[in-house]
């Protein structure tokens, strides 16, 4: 550190008590741990350049005059130059805080950061490169394969990079998660190790709002959702898309492994990756074609081993990073702590019923149960049970053998083609399951919503109703639809009534 630096930062407080008219705030800290940070930060007129800069905080002496250091720094710079800002950044303008001290240049960071990301996606408006190269907008996670499809961008073209906060639950944020702050500050340090600019973009009220929301929704009527192919869909890549146009970025990158087979007059369509295991087109067969169009996969024609050999060779510390296993917003909890906490869905015991109805045992909580799951079912029988469907309304689970399982069709709604359905003769009906042989019936126009059915060429060990069926033409994308609840199969009838004695009265 250097005494005199830190003591007229300290002392002078730059952009102290301001809050620029028109500024995007960004905060940081909480009262638990001690500092709390308000930068408020607006754009000129012609959302290039950060114009004004003003906080507020209630902090130690280390945060305010870092919060001084990076008034002083970033008014008047560059929009991008100003995203190249991160806590080694801003300790240096102090001439470097100690290990103990530092926290506060990344929690000034993490304001600026957000300050800057919620400013741009409001008021940006960054031209495209002057020399007519194309600029790409990166989105990085803070894990291994977005970290190299920055690196692969970063090496062909301008880019910028960006990091969504999609989730935080203050009671119960793990570090875990992809979405959390912590997350969101690795991935930061990632982009600027690579000289890239980076932006965080606040997307957690409609990551609630569009993801959470109905993934709670679906479990209490019963359903298997797909958060992520919603997400996909609907949430995060519309978001970045946007804020693409507000850089200046005509294209998005993301660390998926797809491919896009490009088709001017049609549009485009997904294609599945090089590495089958890790293809991820199943997650992103809700993607609009319009979206597709701007999309890029660096890492499509990669298989994983090669990915890390990448990341090992340029040195970056997240080469050995394990990969994601679960929901993000699941890090640290289970799904049943999950819906009871943030739905109130609190784990009902019930019955579990045979096709015919007959009491075989109790289940926990229907919503802990989906077609096809063997395990869990806890009822002794002459051979394997798995679970058939599961009726929400009664809480009921039905189990029954694997061939009662077995169906050659699936029911769907909400059907979006992109080509012509009658093209259709493979159908993806899980991440990572193996595409299986099939064709799609009913009114195959493009664009069709109706509810149609899926005939399978071999049975299958049955399909969970909310799940994504992803459409394919060999490995070609050309739709998706939601699986539905098979027709309830006709109970068996109740023995007949004895006849009713008349009580009416002949007159
Ligand atoms: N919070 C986020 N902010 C920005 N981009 C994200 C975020 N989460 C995921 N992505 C983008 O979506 C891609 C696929 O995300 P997914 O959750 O499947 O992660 P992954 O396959 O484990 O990839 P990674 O190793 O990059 O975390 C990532 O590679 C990244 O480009």
């Amino acid at each position: 550190m250097d005494p005199e630096l830190f003591e007229h930062h300290l002392t002078s407080r730059h952009g102290r008590g301001r809050a620029p008219e028109g500024g995007a705030l960004g905060v940081a800290g909480t009262r638990l741990c001690g500092d709390v940070v308000r930068l408020t930060l607006a754009l000129d007129d012609a959302g290039e350049r950060v114009g004004a800069i003003g906080w507020e905080a209630e902090a130690c002496g280390a945060t305010v005059a870092s919060l001084s250091a990076v008034a002083e720094l970033v008014e008047g710079i560059g929009v991008l130059d100003a995203a190249r800002i991160g806590a080694h950044e801003v300790a240096a303008e102090l001439g470097g805080l100690s290990a103990g001290k530092f926290h506060a240049a990344e929690l000034v960071a993490d304001a600026l950061a957000r300050a800057l990301g919620a400013a741009v996606r409001e008021r940006g408006a960054l031209p495209a490169p002057a020399d007519g190269s194309e600029r790409t907008l990166v989105a990085m996670s803070g894990g291994v394969d977005s970290a190299v499809a920055a690196l692969l961008c970063a090496s062909a073209h301008d880019a910028v990079a960006v990091t969504l906060e999609l989730w935080a639950d203050e009671e119960n944020d793990d570090e875990r998660s992809c979405c959390s702050a912590q997350a969101v500050r690795h991935a930061r340090g990632l982009a600027h190790r690579m000289g890239l600019p980076h932006l965080t973009l606040d997307l957690r009220a409609e990551f609630r709002a569009g993801v959470v929301t109905p993934f709670l929704e679906d479990h209490r009527a019963g359903l298997t959702p797909n958060p992520c192919v919603r997400c996909n869909g609907h949430v995060r890549l519309d978001a970045m898309l946007e804020l693409a146009d507000r850089v200046g970025a005509a294209t998005l990158a993301t660390g998926h492994y797809a491919r896009v087979e490009h088709d001017a007059e049609r549009g485009p369509l997904l294609r599945a990756a090089v590495d089958a295991w890790k293809d991820q087109t199943y997650m992103l067969s809700a993607l609009a074609p319009a979206s597709l169009a701007r999309m890029r996969f660096p890492l499509g024609e990669l298989t994983k081993p090669q990915v890390r050999a990448l990341a090992r060779e340029a040195e970056l510390p997240v080469a050995s990073k394990a990969d994601s296993q679960d929901l993000c917003f699941l890090a640290g909890t289970s799904r049943q702590a999950f819906l009871a906490r943030h739905a109130g869905i609190e784990q009902m015991p019930g019955e579990i019923v045979d096709s015919d109805g007959t009491v075989i045992g109790r289940h926990a909580g229907h919503q802990a149960y989906t077609v096809g799951q063997r395990r869990g079912l806890g009822v002794a029988a002459a051979e394997p049970l798995y679970v058939l469907r599961t009726d929400a309304a009664a809480n009921r689970v039905v189990a029954g053998t694997r061939a009662e399982l077995q169906t050659r069709t699936v029911p769907v709604r909400g059907a979006r083609l992109h080509r012509d359905g009658a093209r259709v003769d493979r159908v993806k009906l899980r991440y990572r399951a193996k595409p299986l042989p099939a064709r799609l019936l009913g009114d195959p126009a493009p664009g069709s919503h109706r509810r149609l059915e899926i005939a399978l060429e071999e049975p299958v060990d049955g399909a969970a109703p909310g799940q994504t069926a992803c459409l394919m033409d060999g490995d070609l994308v050309i739709g998706w639809a939601t699986i539905d609840r098979a027709a309830a199969p006709a109970q068996p009838s109740p023995p007949p009534a004895p006849p009713a004695r008349s009580t009416s009265v002949a007159r």
